[in-house]
């Protein structure tokens, strides 16, 4: 989805004739990951937010690489000077060079993608009797799943099957084939890790000390028949690849960083060698004639090329055929909403300019075209452009700031950037504000563009090295709040984000690299509900408990909005999602999987490996030996103390103070929140019931699910109009279990305890 630091895109420019960039929309990514008749959740793997993300992506790239063939066009035609012969070899030449400026694009086919490739050749060879050789560069994607249909005997994963399908229609043609695969998903290449089949296991932080004792010795022997087993499985090829990789996040970071240097981006290429296809003989014939300029000749044969990018969501998943309409139907019943509505329009009619750059780092178009939610922590539409721009506005300070001719041309020693920045760079309160369960501004936000690829985290290293760098040169403070140095010229000098900031926003990309190869080690086990670790647990599967956490209706606050959020957005904060699955598979203990598949539909930046991961994490199956459990009351009251989430997302409790918006449960009413009540409800029936009822201390709803009964509640909320169990869910589990001490209590406590006053 970008022509920037794109590995396969370079490498096929340089080495072909002709580039011909495709993009295939499976239907299979459009049903189940497992259907319901085995057990699993029967949402669609791709679900509506992501795919209205993803045909944003194809529309803007092809838009970039119209562009890139009009340069190439421009630039084939500059020598030419004054217009030259139009029929004869030269015309011929001039047509090409002419129609080469209409003809960059992008080629997007609908079906499977063993099947459809081999047709797109058939039609290619068909205009183009000549082809020699056809090179296939592809990205790679970390797990490969066994497809059954693929044509094959046994199940193979899908790349295999495009192999062998394109590689047997180029024997039958008669034409040479490579297969070229290519990596540019992690920050680190493989090529550098220090993990190989040879390594010796010391990376992986010593971990050997199993030995002494029969137990210790029959454990070992399970490993290794376990790992032997996994090893084997073609599924798993490149487990050995990465046999010594460490188990822990701390370890892998420690190893890697030392040993192995992030590569250098690729630019995007200059040109695009002219695409195959009937155009050139078109061309060539319309030059001959001298008649109808090249370009309307061919028009009709490039309009079969190209081929449409679905203009609607619903009509993506109604190609699909029944099953996928099916699964997207599973999935609405279970968030409670209609995607039909949500994104009704056509994301090609409101492409971006490109242009006006808004407060987060969006353009103005984008930000008007993605408020299909206005709500939305995640305002940005799809594309390179905009991924680059997110990026800027967040590291700089300023979306359209140019580090080139800003900070890096910095003369030694000056005290103040050249370039004044829109606004102080968000980066430089990265590490206090990353948990937050709210804000546009509060994280990045580049998670969805890395995972549709259309920024790569060596992309983003980069500019956060160039950011390191400049404060370096320009001396400028690097805390918030310290005065800004230098002097002149009026502008306020701009603070750049310390070193720590950057290392902060390095380690995360490294994070995310640790995932990505935990699962070319691990292979099928991260799918497998017993994990990484291959722990046996029984999971819960109750339908209705199930149906209460996809559409937000578990009566825990904090949960409940950040799954309405993730529903009507696709997004999600990292504080929101560790919550909501400690609650699923910790508290709730249902089966983690259902939450990793309405993830991995949901997500803006679904990722196989990161998501999968991070629920084995949290369902304590994964690689990590912490179990985290969460209590969310908690977490809510520390991530996002004024309870925004709560009022923007749960319109039943919006009108609540905040304390009661993260406890509506609650049965005592403050001072001031009595005069609050007072106010609200004097006009209200509903305030007289619930002052009764809380007088009376009876008729206030008692029930958790499963019938224990913490006692009454919600009589500070009915004293508001606010009725739960009426107008908002009872909780699912004891709210009690939920709570836990604040950081700030936490910390009165030890003070005290220190003073000799308390028990801990
Ligand atoms: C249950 C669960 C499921 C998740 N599923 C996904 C997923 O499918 N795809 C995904 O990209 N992230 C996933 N995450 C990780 C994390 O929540 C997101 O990467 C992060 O919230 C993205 O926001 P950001 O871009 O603003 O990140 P920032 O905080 O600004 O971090 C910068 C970048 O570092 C990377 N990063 C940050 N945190 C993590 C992390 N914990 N794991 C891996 N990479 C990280 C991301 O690429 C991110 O863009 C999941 C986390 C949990 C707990």
């Amino acid at each position: 989805m970008r022509l920037d630091d794109n590995e396969a895109l370079t490498s096929a420019v340089r080495h072909a004739d002709a580039t011909l960039a495709v993009h295939i929309l499976d239907p299979r990514d459009l049903l189940p990951r497992r259907p319901r008749s085995e057990g699993g959740l029967g949402v669609p793997k791709l679900g509506p937010p992501r795919a209205k993300f993803m045909l944003e992506g194809l529309n803007e790239l092809r838009r970039q690489l119209q562009e890139l063939g009009r340069a190439s066009g421009a630039q084939a035609l500059a020598p030419a000077g004054p217009p030259g012969p139009s029929t004869g070899p030269a015309g011929a030449a001039r047509a090409e060079a002419e129609l080469s400026s209409e003809c960059g694009g992008l080629v997007v086919r609908y079906g499977r993608t063993e099947q459809v490739l081999p047709r797109l050749l058939g039609q290619v060879l068909e205009a183009h009797p000549e082809l020699r050789h056809v090179s296939l560069h592809y990205h790679m994607e970390p797990l490969l799943e066994p497809e059954q249909g693929t044509g094959a005997g046994a199940a193979e994963d899908r790349e295999a099957a495009v192999q062998r399908t394109v590689t047997a229609w180029a024997t039958k043609q008669g034409v040479g084939c490579s297969v070229h695969p290519h990596w540019d998903k992690t920050l680190y290449h493989p090529d550098d890790l220090p993990y190989g089949l040879y390594g010796t296991g010391k990376a992986a932080g010593g971990s050997g000390g199993g030995g002494g004792g029969k137990t210790g010795q029959q454990r070992a022997k399970q490993q290794q028949e376990r790992q032997e087993r996994h090893f084997t499985q073609p599924a798993n090829r490149d487990a050995q690849r990465y046999r010594t990789l460490p188990p822990v996040m701390t370890d892998f970071r420690r190893t890697t960083q030392s040993a192995c240097d992030v590569r250098a981006c690729l630019p995007p290429p200059a040109m695009l060698p002219l695409p195959p296809g009937p155009w050139r003989q078109a061309a060539a014939a319309a030059a001959t004639a001298g008649g109808a300029s090249a370009a309307e000749a061919v028009a009709p044969a490039m309009d079969s090329l190209w081929g449409e990018i679905p203009g609607s969501v619903t009509a993506l998943y109604e190609a699909a055929g029944p099953e996928a309409v099916a699964a997207l139907a599973r999935l609405q019943e279970l968030v409670g909403l209609d995607y039909s509505r949500l994104y009704p329009g056509n994301p090609a009619a409101t492409a971006t300019d490109g242009t006006a750059a808004t407060a987060t780092g969006g353009t103005a178009a984008a930000a008007a075209a993605a408020a299909s939610d206005p709500r939305s922590a995640f305002p940005f539409r799809a594309g390179s452009g905009e991924a680059l721009r997110r990026l800027r506005y967040y590291v700089w300070g300023s979306a359209d700031y140019d580090p080139e001719a800003g900070a890096l041309a910095l003369p030694e020693g000056q005290q103040q950037l050249q370039q004044p920045l829109a606004s102080l760079p968000s980066l430089l309160y990265f590490t206090n504000t990353r948990a937050q369960a709210v804000g546009v501004d509060s994280s990045t936000k580049l998670s969805p563009f890395c995972a549709l690829g259309c920024i790569t985290p060596r992309r983003i290293y980069q500019e956060v090295e160039a950011v390191r760098v400049a404060a370096k040169a320009a001396a400028v403070p690097c805390s918030v709040g310290a005065e800004a140095g230098g002097g002149g010229g009026g502008g306020a000098a701009h603070l750049l984000p310390a070193p720590a900031e950057c290392d902060w926003l390095a380690m995360h990309l490294c994070i995310r690299d640790f995932w990505t190869y935990t699962v070319l080690k691990e292979g099928l086990a991260t799918l497998d509900e017993r994990g990484i670790v291959g722990q046996p647990v029984s999971w819960r599967r109750d339908p209705e408990v199930l149906a209460r956490w996809c559409s937000g209706r578990t009566g825990l606050p904090f949960v409940d909005a950040n799954m309405r959020e993730l529903a009507a957005t696709g997004w999600m904060s990292n504080r929101g999602r560790q919550n909501v699955a400690s609650l699923l598979a910790k508290d709730l203990q249902q089966d983690w999987r259902w939450g990793a598949e309405l993830f991995e539909c949901l997500l803006l930046d679904s990722d196989v490996a990161v998501n999968y991961c991070n629920w084995n994490y949290f369902a304590g199956v994964g690689n990590d030996p912490r179990n985290r459990r969460f209590k969310t009351v908690t977490q809510g009251m520390q991530y996002d103390e004024d309870a925004v989430l709560a009022a923007t997302w749960l319109p039943e409790l919006a009108h609540l103070p905040p304390r009661l918006r993260h406890a509506p449960w609650s049965n005592d009413l403050l001072p001031a929140e009595q005069e609050l009540a007072a106010a609200a409800t004097a006009a209200s029936a509903a305030f007289s019931a619930g002052a009764t009822a809380h007088n009376a201390g009876a008729g206030m709803p008692t029930v958790g699910l499963g019938g224990e009964v913490p006692g009454p509640m919600g009589a500070a909320a009915a004293a508001f109009g606010v009725v739960l169990g009426r107008d908002y869910p009872l909780p699912i589990v004891d709210p009690v279990e939920q709570t836990g001490t604040l950081p700030a209590e936490e910390k009165a406590r030890k003070a005290a305890k220190a003073r000799g006053k308390v028990k801990l």
